[in-house]
């Protein structure tokens, strides 16, 4: 099968799963429509970045998997970090607050597209000054939805419970996939 993402995380837990996976990642705008909402946004990013790799590269029979995470808190939505001080802004929203992780799938075989959106709660605990500065010096926020890993040696002490699917906060929801690749 493609996995049509650059992600390190994404990259493993399929290679993990037992697939022979080839890796060409998608180049598309990531920009969000006016008005859409975070469910809306990664299920559309997610077939775009399918949708691009399948049309140039998918032999017969071959799937495509692609995915998008983003953070949504409240009304907003929170990509991944601009620069340091984004990243301090982002987890300083997060402290103490619980945000939803949201990430879109799709599966594209033979022309045929099926896709859905895989949603976890995430609670943090409150965070000081100095514990978000901390974080950011280890470089782990920088290209991560949210500006944290829930995976990393250090993102994980941020994190005082989860409800849904841990692999849907690292950007896959894998046991969903390989379900979905299996029905497909
Ligand atoms: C919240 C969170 C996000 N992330 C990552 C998963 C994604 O790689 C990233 C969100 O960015 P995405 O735009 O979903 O993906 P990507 O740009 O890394 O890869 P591609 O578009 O090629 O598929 O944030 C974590 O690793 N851990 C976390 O706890």
């Amino acid at each position: 099968m493609i996995l049509a993402s650059q992600s390190p995380r994404r990259i493993e837990l399929m290679r993990e799963a037992g697939f022979d996976t080839r890796v060409i990642p998608a180049n598309i705008d990531e920009t969000a429509l006016p008005d859409e909402g975070p469910f809306d946004l990664v299920e559309r990013l997610a077939r775009a970045k399918a949708a691009a790799v399948a049309k140039e590269h998918a032999e017969e029979g071959e799937p495509v998997v692609a995915a998008d995470t983003i953070v949504a808190l409240g009304g907003e939505l929170l990509g991944k970090p601009a620069d340091e001080a984004d990243a301090r802004r982002m987890l300083h929203a997060l402290s103490g607050k619980t945000h939803q992780v949201a990430t879109g799938v799709c599966i594209v075989r033979d022309g045929s597209a099926e896709s859905f959106v895989d949603i976890t709660d995430v609670t943090f605990y409150e965070l000081s000054y100095d514990e978000i500065d901390a974080y950011v010096a280890t470089g782990e926020p920088m290209d991560k939805a949210g500006a944290y890993g829930i995976q990393g040696q250090h993102g994980r002490m941020l994190v005082e419970k989860i409800d849904g699917d841990f692999y849907n906060v690292v950007g896959l929801p894998i046991a969903k996939v390989v379900r979905a690749l299996s029905r497909t």
